[in-house]
């Protein structure tokens, strides 16, 4: 396993299981959202182009997202291997990031799948606006942050199941036993390409 996305509703855990995952196959860890939060406190271009979308939830622009990832996988340590969380978000990024991978002769090896009740989703990223202080974790801004993911990335979900490479963990219960499930995943599916 080389090249792989997360994806997963906000709360689900996926930053989290994108760490460990990214650590025990020694791939590259690209997560989207710490991305544009790095440039957002660091006051960069990318960073002053992007804060109002991160705050209100809405989608950063394609145009500006895509170009990020593109020159993000273009970088050595990404040649090697990557696991991609935060994005595709929309199916014009799939179709972009199938670009991108074309361009280096590249394909994906799997794309995982983390699920969790809207509910329980909220009661996490409440929970963790008050430890962790993200700006876009006000209960009005969550449920438009989930609303996206119901309308837009969920499409993004079906190209990839069509595909086959679409792979669902379920991300309810303790951390350990979610990662032992995201592990278990990754090892059942390798060799099938
Ligand atoms: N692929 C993307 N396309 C557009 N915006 C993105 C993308 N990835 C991240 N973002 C921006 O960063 C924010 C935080 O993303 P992320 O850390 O993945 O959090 P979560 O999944 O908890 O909403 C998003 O709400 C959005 O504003």
């Amino acid at each position: 396993m080389k090249r792989m996305l997360i994806i997963g509703p906000p709360g689900s855990g996926k930053g989290t299981q994108a760490e460990r995952l990214s650590a025990s196959l020694g791939v590259a860890p690209i997560s989207t959202g710490y991305i544009f939060r790095a440039n957002v406190r660091d006051r960069t271009p990318l960073g002053v182009a992007a804060a109002a979308y991160l705050d209100n939830g809405d989608l950063v622009p394609d145009e500006i997202t895509n170009a990020m990832v593109r020159s993000r996988l273009g970088e050595d340590d990404a040649r090697e291997g990557f696991l991609l969380d935060g994005y595709p978000r929309t199916v014009a990024q799939v179709e972009e990031l199938d670009d991108i991978l074309a361009g280096h002769g590249q394909e994906l090896d799997l794309v995982l799948q983390l699920s969790a009740g809207d509910e329980e989703l909220v009661r996490r990223l409440l929970g963790r606006a008050k430890d962790a202080g993200r700006s876009d974790d006000t209960e009005k801004v969550i449920r438009h942050r989930l609303a996206l993911y119901h309308g837009q990335t969920e499409a993004v979900l079906t190209r990839y199941a069509e595909r086959g490479q679409l792979v669902r963990v379920d991300g309810f219960g303790a951390v350990d036993t979610v990662s032992e499930r995201v592990l278990r995943a990754t090892t059942l599916t390798s060799g099938r390409r």
